[in-house]
């Protein structure tokens, strides 16, 4: 994961206005970020959306990614379908913090329709101010990467 503080973010209809809020608090957490929309509801295929983040990010430079649709189910499957990408769809604040720390993932997914149990701002503080413990994790990840050859 690169140390620079720039993120990729990309949605469908299902998550205009929470992908607008997360992008907003990822700037004024001072992050760099690159927006690649949509920004009306009409509506486009979400798999077209974890195409363009995901082929944006691979470019190298950025710190992570984060992908919106209407339950984040169907873009985080695509965005997994990716050589090198581990995005997640956390529940809650635990299971981003977990995310980062124990799957060092790289990507990380929001519904719009969705109902959190914890503002989905906080959930993505979690996300970006968690490291990856390394040890017997990077064991696991090692051997989800080796699923993709
Ligand atoms: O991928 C999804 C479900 O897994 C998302 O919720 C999409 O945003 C949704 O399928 C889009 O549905 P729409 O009725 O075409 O807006």
């Amino acid at each position: 994961m690169s140390s620079g503080k720039k993120v990729v973010i990309a949605n469908d209809q299902g998550a205009v206005a929470l992908s607008k809020d997360l992008a907003e608090h990822l700037t004024r957490r001072g992050y760099e970020v690159n927006h690649l929309g949509i920004f009306t509801e009409d509506s486009v295929d979400y798999p077209d959306m974890a195409e363009k983040a995901t082929t944006e990010y691979l470019k190298g430079g950025y710190d992570f990614g984060v992908l919106c649709c209407g339950t984040g189910i169907g873009i985080s499957i695509s965005a997994n379908k990716v050589h090198g990408i581990r995005c997640a769809l956390p529940q809650n604040i635990f299971a981003a913090t977990m995310a980062r720390e124990h799957n060092d993932a790289n990507f990380i997914a929001f519904g719009g329709r969705v109902v959190y149990p914890e503002k989905p701002t906080d959930i993505l503080d979690a996300f970006m101010d968690s490291t990856f413990q390394g040890g017997r994790h990077q064991r696991r990840v090692d051997k989800i990467m080796a699923l993709e050859r």
